[in-house]
């Protein structure tokens, strides 16, 4: 039997737009079951997501080894949907996994991360969802480059909302071009975070994560949970929040004890009925057993 666990990702981290993703111990599993008729994919997910070989994971497992033999394949997943968890990247990682394990002639890890930077189309979930941990990338002329930064000392209070957000609807509101000055102040923020992040100078981190000049402010009126949070975590004198991904779900990154204590507050608010997760770093990102 084939086993496949990849991990969610918080992509972006503030400033790190399309580029700095973190993984985090929320899991997808697969287990490959065996060789079927037809692909029959048993999940979770209700009628929103296909069973058969029209599932992301079967359609990705295909386009890497077309001629794959059908299977029949469980998934377990406590990774929301749509929600700024990097799911998409989950069910990606998971098929070329599989087709990589089934297949005679496997690929390897970096032609993994080419093929699912392309299908996503940025690499900021994909990469820390094969590498685990946080990493840094950039994926520019259909090449792709990442790195593996010190696993960070912290952990994620993770806030999702109750409503899905597509990642194409929350990208179609960020904006063409961005004025040279923006663009000089946004780079110079997130080159900083990075520094500070390889340098684990935490707190100067968490301060950065707040200072995007990317996409947070386009995408506030679709996330009002972000303001709200960002606001009760600072008057308990917290930073560190940042919308997730293309959103909706907000991070808030810190010490346990403090995120603990955070939790507790955001619950008492009437406005923020979401699921709260406080998730360690997975520093593994995909892992394949066989028994
Ligand atoms: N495990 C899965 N199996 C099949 N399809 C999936 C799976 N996970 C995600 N998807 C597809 O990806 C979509 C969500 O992708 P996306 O909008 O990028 O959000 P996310 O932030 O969760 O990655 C879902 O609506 C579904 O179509
Ligand atoms: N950089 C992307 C990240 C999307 O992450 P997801 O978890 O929402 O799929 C973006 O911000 O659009």
């Amino acid at each position: 039997m084939l086993k496949i666990s990849v991990p969610a990702t918080s992509a972006n981290l503030g400033p790190g737009f399309d580029s700095i993703g973190l993984a985090l111990d929320l899991q997808l599993t697969l287990t490959v079951i065996g060789p079927s008729q037809t692909w029959q994919v048993d999940h979770p997910f209700g009628q929103e997501v296909s069973n058969d070989a029209n599932n992301l994971i079967v359609k990705t497992a295909l386009s890497l080894v077309p001629d794959l033999t059908p299977q029949r394949i469980q998934v377990t997943s406590k990774i929301p949907l749509a929600r700024g968890l990097g799911s998409s990247s989950t069910a990606i990682i998971a098929g070329l996994a599989m087709a990589n394990e089934l297949a005679s002639a496997p690929v390897s890890k970096q032609a993994l991360l080419l093929k699912a930077t392309e299908l996503e189309g940025h690499p900021d979930n994909v990469a820390p969802a094969i590498l685990g941990g946080l990493v840094v990338a950039t994926y520019v002329d259909q090449k792709v480059q990442a790195v593996q930064l010190p696993t960070p000392d912290l952990f994620a209070s993770v806030y999702v909302p109750n409503e899905e957000l597509l990642t194409s609807a929350s990208r179609s509101a960020l904006p063409a071009t961005l004025p040279f000055k923006q663009a000089i102040a946004g780079s110079s923020i997130g080159n900083t975070l990075v520094a500070a992040l390889a340098m684990k100078n935490w707190s100067l981190a968490l301060a950065l994560l707040e200072q995007d000049q990317f996409h947070e402010q386009y995408r506030a009126k679709l996330v009002p949970a972000l303001a709200l949070i960002r606001k009760m975590a600072h008057e308990m004198g917290l930073v560190g929040t940042y919308l997730s991904g293309a959103g909706p779900t907000i991070v808030t990154l810190g010490k346990q004890a403090d995120l603990l204590k955070l939790q507790t507050k955001l619950q008492q608010n009437p406005a923020l009925t979401g699921q709260y997760h406080l998730l360690p770093v997975d520093a593994q990102g995909v892992t394949v057993t066989k028994s």
